[in-house]
């Protein structure tokens, strides 16, 4: 008997996009994922249904896991359709007939026009029958009187007859009607085969030998328990229920449940055990699986992915520097508001790049060369002004501008000279030795662009193109609130129920370290007024505010609450971890990042969510910290649905992580010298695997 790990089950449904909302008689995901129940995920359209269970196989297979995954439409037609319509008795092949000619797309398909077009194959009126649209359809009847029986096909597969209430597949229109979910389900099947074809096998037509089985389902088999649940999106209490029930079954009930022999019609699984299905469900009050997993995001609509919540931030936020000019010896640290164009050439004129001996090049050749030297020398800022004759060479040394007749320099070392001539070996190349005028940078072209953070080495090109001054943006303004009654200031009392403040000092000197205007906001209690009445003070005086702690769902969290009253919360509960409970908003247009109490997660947040944000408003472009892919010295197996940062260093050409994932310990971050990042999908680790590495350099703004 083959035994899955995970269970899913899929309220389908063959209409249009419903909407963002979600809601009834949608297409609604049940999971048992590892022994885990997920809040069930309402999926718009097929198309996002497709991805999230392509997303969720892949996932689980890279767990190791084996899935069952039920689907509520007949997995075959009523015996002989198949073999009429592709030849043979194949339910698989009708569903790759399906998936080839019926065009579906989020806003509508073809599938009143195919039951047409396949009717017009039979005799008389065809199979199909229920036209709900306006329009007539050639040869779909628009109502079951007007029928015949001429196709010779039964109006119901085998197991129908044990499963009371169910709709024929022939009728395509009407409350509760099939036909459609038959059609668009087959030809998503289909497509699922084919993505996953050595993985995946369908029941009761093939043998369930690999990991991931398709299983014809019916969530009416638990109706009382359904109708029991009370939820006002019936979908969603059914995929919830069958999902929970199948992976509560005991093995040989499966297995029972599974022993079927309907190679051509297909079967719905649990037909006829109704009663084992109930009594999984039941057993008094059920405690959830223990998972002991704060990061166990469901995989349901509330938690927003790091990217979509970068590219909403990034969407969101405008430069609001203001521009500033200032002399350069001011401008470490300044993002250049406009392109500084070289006040000169860099070099400005043609030189020598080494001491030696300067002439024509055209006057030598191969061999031992030998050249009188002139009295007069040339050096740096002291240039010889006259002509050096054709055959002739000077003394030069670095930096001397070249003289007239002189086009190339050979060096100190490679000659003999005894004060009136020299010798040296030849050929030397023409121009050897020599810098050209404007080489490096040209008189006018732009030394620095815009947007770019000055360093020292800006300032060094600024200086030698003769910039002097330049326009940049004023510094942002960035506050920094801590928050809960246990935070106090480091040392101030020996009470173990007191924490000291570490986050406003690390994130203080991140902004100092980021060359932004640090303002310290101190800190306030779990006292919602003062909050917000601190809140409203600092937008008038910061331009950006980070606070730290209270950004969870817990009594005292006052911030993300904050937030969310005033209706100014963009995003909370992104999926990374750490920092899930980060929330990002706008306190009277002052962007607000309510960063996790925990120092670990808060510093995550601020290097992932506010550099980028604090860049792209303070002048520079928004920019993804530059990473690099080193083997791990590690193993880790990640779990899928969030983006996970686990403090690291590089030792010996490979990447390591602290040995504790732990939000509050600090020592990781200071023993870490920058981060690893995991994509969001499970993925198993083992040495020598390759990994993003981030440096700490890589986040500085
Ligand atoms: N039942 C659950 N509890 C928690 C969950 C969860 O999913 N279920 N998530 C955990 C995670 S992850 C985090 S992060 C925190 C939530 O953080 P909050 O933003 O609400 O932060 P607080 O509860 O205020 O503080 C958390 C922790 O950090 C300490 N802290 C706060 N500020 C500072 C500071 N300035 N310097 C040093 N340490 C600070 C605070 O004392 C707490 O120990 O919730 C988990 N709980
Ligand atoms: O997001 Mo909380 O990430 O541990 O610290």
């Amino acid at each position: 008997m083959t035994v899955w790990d995970s269970f899913v089950v899929v309220d389908w449904s063959g209409g249009n996009d419903t909407g963002a909302k979600p809601r009834k008689d949608a297409i609604w995901a049940g999971a048992v994922l590892g022994g885990v129940e997920q809040e069930p995920v309402y999926l718009r359209n097929r198309e996002v249904a497709y991805a999230w269970l392509c997303d969720l196989i892949r996932a689980e297979r890279a767990l190791g896991r084996r899935v069952m995954i039920g689907f509520d439409f007949p997995f075959g037609y009523p015996m002989g359709f198949a073999g009429a319509l592709v030849g043979r008795a194949d339910p698989l092949a009708l569903w790759d007939w399906f998936a080839a000619h019926l065009t579906d797309s989020p806003d509508g398909n073809n599938r009143f026009e195919l039951a047409g077009q396949i009717n017009a194959m039979w005799p008389g009126v065809g199979p199909f029958w229920f036209n709900p649209t306006q329009a007539d359809i050639a040869h779909l009847p628009r109502k079951g009187r007007e029928r015949t029986r001429d196709h010779g096909l039964k109006d119901r597969r085998r197991v129908e007859a044990h499963a009371k209430g169910s709709l024929t597949c022939w009728q395509m229109g009407g409350a509760g009607a099939v036909g459609g979910q038959v059609m668009t389900g087959m030809a998503f099947l289909s497509r699922l085969r084919a993505a996953f074809r050595d993985e995946l096998r369908v029941w009761p037509f093939q043998s369930l030998a690999k990991p991931v089985a398709l299983v014809e389902v019916w969530p009416s088999l638990l109706a009382a328990e359904v109708a029991a649940q009370d939820d006002a999106i019936k979908d969603r209490a059914q995929v919830r229920l069958l999902a929970r029930a199948l992976s509560r079954l005991a093995g040989d009930d499966l297995g029972r449940m599974l022993s079927v022999d309907e190679p051509e019609e297909g079967w719905i699984l649990g037909v006829g055990h109704e009663q084992a299905l109930a009594d999984a469900l039941t057993g008094g009050l059920q405690p959830p699986r223990l998972k002991n997993d704060c990061f166990a995001l469901p995989p349901g609509v509330d938690w927003t992915p790091v990217d979509e919540a970068l590219s909403r931030l990034r969407a969101n936020l405008r430069p609001i520097a203001r521009i500033e000019t200032v002399m350069c010896s001011d401008a470490l640290g300044r993002v250049l508001a406009v392109d500084a164009k070289a006040q000169r050439a860099n070099p400005p004129g043609a030189n020598s790049a080494v001491d030696g001996y300067g002439f024509a090049q055209s006057a030598t050749g191969s061999g031992d060369q030998l050249l009188p030297l002139i009295k007069e020398r040339a050096a740096a800022g002291a240039a010889f002004e006259g002509e050096v004759p054709h055959g002739s060479a000077i003394r030069i040394l670095t930096g001397a501008l070249l003289p007239k007749g002189v086009d190339t320099v050979v060096l100190e070392e490679d000659t003999t000279s005894n004060g009136f001539e020299i010798a040296f070996e030849g050929p030397i190349k023409p121009g050897a030795n020599t810098r050209k005028a404007g080489e490096d940078v040209e008189a006018a072209a732009v030394a620095v662009r815009a947007g770019t953070r000055l360093g020292p080495s800006q300032l060094a090109l600024l200086a030698a193109t003769g910039v002097r001054e330049v326009a940049t943006f004023t510094p942002l303004r960035v506050g920094v609130l801590s928050t809960g009654d246990e935070i106090v200031a480091p040392g101030s009392t020996p009470d173990p129920a007191r924490t000291y403040d570490a986050n406003r000092p690390m994130l203080l000197a991140l902004l100092d370290d980021w060359r932004m205007e640090a303002v310290d906001l101190g800190h306030v209690g779990d006292d919602r007024a003062k909050l917000t009445a601190l809140l409203d003070a600092a937008a008038q005086k910061v331009d950006v505010i980070l606070t730290s702690g209270g950004a969870s769902a817990g009594d005292e969290d006052h911030v993300s609450a904050a937030l969310g009253e005033a209706g100014v919360r963009h995003d909370w509960r992104i999926a990374l971890k750490p920092g899930r409970p980060l929330a990002l908003g706008m306190w009277q247009s002052t962007p607000v990042f309510a960063l996790p109490g925990n120092p670990v997660a808060a510093l995550v947040c601020t290097l992932i969510f506010a550099r980028p944000a604090l860049a792209l408003m303070g002048g520079e472009s928004w920019s993804e910290p530059q990473g690099f892919m080193v083997a791990a010295a590690f193993s880790k197996t990640k779990k899928p649905g969030r983006r996970e940062y686990m403090r690291a260093r590089m030792t010996d050409g490979a990447v390591d992580v602290f040995h504790s994932e732990g939000s509050g310990r600090i020592s990781g971050l200071a023993w870490a010298e920058g981060l690893v990042e995991l994509g969001d999908g499970a993925q198993i680790i083992r040495p020598g695997d390759l990994v993003r590495y981030i440096p700490y350099e890589s986040f500085r703004a």
